[in-house]
Parts: structure tokens; sequence; C-alpha cells
């Protein structure tokens, strides 16, 4: 049964970025009820995360309609429009952590901009009760023991979990999340997916995650969005999308969507590179660069 907190595209063109009027989605239906779990999957450049810009009302459809539990946030003025964002949560691939902020800083302003007693810690120190909500969302990710640290001094994997880390302090009931796992091993991917599906089960947010890691994605996601060109190509079960749906999703193919031709080479490289490599030595005492 649908409901009317959707999370909601209809007919959406739109572009990738807020400057741009070139459109990376063309006429995308969509519809996601409150406490789905959808993974959005497709080669590089297939629009995924326009995508998820689109749905946190970060950049402005061309055509068509976005619907936030029945609100167009495009009729509202940017304060109504501002209010409607606090309830949507947009973790992008890289988390945008300052690299002089200490980790519970970072993870506490995930609550932004709906929580204004974050302004208060962050001028005059963290309350225990802070510190612990900080502390309990890291845990989820296993790195609790990164709390007082500096964000300059983790890893790339460990910034990529304070980033998801905010999402389970924030108050949004849409959670968008870009590629969680790009800069996690294996096993540490498998453990924080795990978490952050069960943190929105539990909670009963609605889960939007784009993902690379297409076996992961059928493994753990009932419905799956495939994007190719800008377009919706599925959107149905796991066990719909079989491997041969897959390898078609993400063969080479024309700016139009179209499946290139076995063989055929849209892009022919330039005469000087099937020349032959110049091997002949330098004169003598010339240094190898
Ligand atoms: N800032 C931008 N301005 C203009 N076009 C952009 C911008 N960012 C991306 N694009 C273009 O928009 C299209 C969709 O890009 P998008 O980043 O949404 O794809 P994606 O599926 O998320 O890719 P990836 O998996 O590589 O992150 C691509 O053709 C891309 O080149």
């Amino acid at each position: 049964m649908s409901s009317p907190s959707a999370l909601e595209l209809v007919g959406v063109s739109a572009p990738a970025a807020p400057a741009s009027r070139v459109p990376a989605l063309h006429g995308l239906d969509l519809r996601l009820e409150p406490g789905e779990q959808v993974a959005v999957i497709g080669a590089s450049g297939a629009g995924k995360s326009s995508l998820l810009l689109t749905m946190a009302a970060a950049v402005r459809p061309l055509g068509g309609q976005l619907r936030l539990a029945g609100v167009d946030p495009w009729v509202l003025g940017s304060a109504g429009r501002h209010r409607l964002r606090a309830q949507l949560f947009l973790a992008p691939q890289v988390p945008p952590l300052p690299p002089r902020q200490r980790v519970v800083t970072s993870v506490l302003a995930g609550g932004l901009p709906a929580w204004p007693g974050w302004w208060r810690g962050w001028l005059f120190g963290w309350s225990d009760a802070d510190a612990s909500r900080a502390q309990a969302a890291l845990q989820a990710f296993d790195i609790a023991d990164k709390l007082w640290l500096r964000v300059d001094r983790l890893s790339g994997g460990e910034r990529q979990r304070v980033g998801l880390a905010r999402a389970l302090v924030s108050a949004a009931r849409w959670w968008l999340v870009d590629e969680p796992l790009s800069a996690l091993d294996p096993a540490r991917a498998h453990q924080a997916l795990g978490s952050l599906q069960a943190a929105a089960r539990d909670s009963g947010r609605t889960l939007v995650c784009t993902l690379h890691q297409v076996d992961l994605a059928r493994e753990r996601f009932a419905r799956i969005v495939a994007l190719r060109a800008g377009r919706i190509v599925y959107d149905g079960p796991a066990a719909g999308l079989d491997d041969e749906a897959v390898r078609a999703l993400y063969s080479p193919s024309d700016a139009d969507g179209t499946p290139s031709p076995p063989g055929a080479d849209p892009i022919a490289p330039p005469a000087w590179a099937d020349a032959p490599p110049d091997l002949s030595p330098g004169p003598p005492g010339a240094l190898c660069r």
C-alpha cells in the first residue's frame, strides 16, 4: 500500500550539478515507501549520484516533479526548502569532513541542521551524553576508538565510516548514501553495510544506497534500481536481475545508452598511440625519467 510519506519522482529530468542545464537524468519515475531499502546500481556516469542529488533537492529538476511526503520542495521558498531538506541525509562519496576537526564533532554534525545544540557543544565542549551518542554511532562501524582523534589522522576507509556514522545521529527520515563502501576492504564493506541497513531498519528510515558492488546489492537489498545513461532500465526485486541483465547493464555503450556492437571502437586512439616506443638509448649520462 502506498503512503503519503513517500519519496517520489514523477517524470524527472535533472542535471548532475546545480550549475548545469545539461540533463543527466531523463524522465525518471520512482517511488520509495517509508522504511524501504533500495540499491541503485549502474556503470560509472550512469547518473547514480545525480539521482541522489535530485532526491535530496540539491539540484533542481529541469522537468517533472520531486515530491517529499507529497511536497514539491521547488515550489517552496528557500526557508521552506531548507526545512524540508532537514528530513534528508545525503552522504556523498567523499564525506566533507574538515581535516582539523575532531571525529566527535564531525559525527555530531550529522545532527545538523535539526539540532541547534550542536553549536553550543562545538563552542564550549561536548557533554558526556553527546560524546556517548557519537561513540555509539562510531561503534556501529567498529571505530569507536577514534572518537577524540582529528579527522586528518584517519585513513580513507575510516573517514568513510565516520561519514556513515553521521547518518546515525541525524534526524532525517530519508538516508541517501552515495557509494558508502568505495574505500573499504570486503570484510569492512559487509560489516558497514550491515550496520547501516540495520540502523535504518530499526529506526524506520528509508535507505537509498548507490553501489558498485552488484553482488552485495543483490544479496542485501530486496529492491534494485538500475540506471543506464540517465534512464531507469530496471526497478524490481533483486531476484529478477540475473547475470545476463547485469552484464548488459555494464557493457560499453554509446552516449545515448545503446550498447556498442561487439568489436566496435567508439573512440579511435590517436595515430601516435600505435607508434612503437622509442627505446634508443639517450646520450651518455642522460637521466632516465
Ligand atoms: N558537475 C558536473 N557537471 C556536469 N556534468 C556532470 C557533473 N558531474 C557529473 N556529470 C555528468 O553527469 C553524468 C552522470 O554523472 P553521475 O556522477 O551522476 O554518474 P554516476 O553514475 O554517479 O557515476 P560514478 O559511478 O562514476 O560515480 C555523467 O555523464 C557525468 O559526466
